[in-house]
């Protein structure tokens, strides 16, 4: 029997990195993205990543977390989870919820809190074993992951800076030529545009100019939420032969099953089902027919596992859910989706609009649109110790220390209104 392996020590550190202004239903992403970046250290000198939200809230969450880690044994993945729902417990005097930039809201934090350690951790039993995390999540279905391009209308430049890379994207021609940036620069085989930004015309005819110019290309539309029943119906109907699968039209199970019962067109969502007990009641009324798993969101990577597995049993599709994100979490949703037999659609990933990364490169590239699965030990990444100091400082130095897309918004034009159900 191999001697067990014990944590020794946790570091978490706060991240920023630039990120363009993009558009969606609630606002504008912010100049800065915020991530926490979880280091695990071992009595046997080993380390252990994990990648996650980096508002203030999550990171006092986790420096509680991490101050009681000591001593946990890297195989004990259900005492972990004992030990983030009591030290959470303690912290808030209940099982407190978490919300993240007004998009995503989740009843208790100790899925999106447990995230990052379990990450870790199977980080260190890979490294241990000499396995990719993959083949500790029952082995590899695949040897690449493919990427879906992730398209957003945008501004030129953030307000006061200078025009960034992308220029500006407000309209079907303005997306067409993003689209062409994403598939020239990173080989996307399949795109998805976040909606929710104006009129759902405006939307449905940049869909219509993105099947134009690229025929055959799977298309996504995504307006998280944005629009009532009658309204999803309607762009259901008319994008029936154009779209794969139609993300999040309308709030809520009841809504999407109202959208589903008059629609052929698959509908997708990552967010009326984000935890494991939203599937019976939207499997019960057939309100979601493809998944969006996160394994920063259900509560990290055996979970995600288990929710591809329950896609499987009840034949719904399965795709993958992006926020904007650094290596580690390119590494833990790579090693994630290697391990989903049934992983029926391309990812999403919002990693080609940041322009700096914190792992060593060279462990992950895209070709072709996807990701060659690493065959190293664990995650497959190391960090970048000068570059996480660089990154580090930019959150010492930017002023954000909370995604609020709706606040950002308001500052550049004060009347916004979030767009939820709005049309
Ligand atoms: O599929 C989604 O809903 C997302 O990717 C959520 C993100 O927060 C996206 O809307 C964004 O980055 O603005
Ligand atoms: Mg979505």
């Amino acid at each position: 029997m191999g001697e067990p392996s014990r944590v020794s020590r946790v570091v978490v550190t706060p991240v920023a990195f630039a990120d363009p202004p993009l558009l969606n239903v609630v606002g504008v992403h912010q100049p800065w993205a915020l991530r926490a970046i979880v280091e695990v250290h071992t009595d046997d000198g080993l380390l252990g990543l994990g990648e996650t939200y980096g508002d203030d809230a999550q990171l006092a969450r986790l420096r509680a977390v991490a101050d009681a880690l000591g001593g946990h044994d890297v195989y004990d993945l259900v005492g972990l989870r004992r030990l983030v729902t009591t030290v959470l417990a303690k912290e808030t005097g209940g099982t407190a919820g978490a919300s993240f930039g007004g998009m995503l809201d989740v009843d208790s934090a100790v899925d999106v809190v447990y995230s990052p350690f379990e990450v870790a951790l199977l980080d260190i039993q890979g490294r241990r074993a000499g396995v990719p995390v993959a083949d500790l999540l029952g082995g590899r279905a695949r040897d690449e992951v493919p990427f879906s391009g992730y398209l957003f209308y945008k501004w030129a430049g953030h307000p006061g800076a200078e025009d960034d890379a992308w220029g500006a994207a407000l309209d079907p021609d303005g997306i067409v030529a993003q689209a062409q940036k994403m598939v020239d620069d990173w080989g996307f085989s399949s795109l998805k545009l976040k909606g929710g930004v104006f009129e759902p015309e405006a939307e449905c005819e940049a869909i219509e100019a993105l099947a134009a110019a690229f025929p055959g290309m799977p298309l996504r539309l995504d307006p998280n939420g944005a629009w009532t029943p009658p309204t999803s119906i309607r762009v259901a109907e008319r994008l029936a032969g154009t779209l794969e699968y139609l993300e999040d039209p309308t709030p809520g199970i009841p809504g999407m099953a109202e959208v589903a019962r008059s629609s052929s067109l698959p509908l997708a969502t990552n967010m009326c089902v984000i935890a494991l007990d939203h599937l019976p009641p939207a499997v019960a009324v057939d309100a979601v027919q493809v998944v969006l798993s996160d394994h920063h969101l259900w509560g990290g990577l055996k979970r995600s596992a288990l929710l591809a597995g329950i896609c499987q049993v009840w034949g719904m599709g399965l795709s993958m859910h992006s926020n904007s994100h650094l290596g580690v979490s390119l590494a833990a949703m790579v090693q994630l989706a290697a391990s989903c037999e049934n992983l029926t659609y391309a990812c999403d990933t919002h990693y080609p609009w940041k322009t700096q990364d914190l792992v060593v490169p060279g462990a992950l590239s895209f070709a072709g649109g996807s990701v060659a699965v690493p065959r190293t030990p664990g995650l497959g990444v190391e960090l970048d110790r000068d570059t996480l100091g660089v990154l580090h400082e930019q959150w010492q130095v930017c002023g954000f220390r909370e995604r609020a897309d709706t606040a950002y918004m308001r500052s550049v034009e004060p009347g916004f209104e979030v767009n939820t159900a709005r049309w």
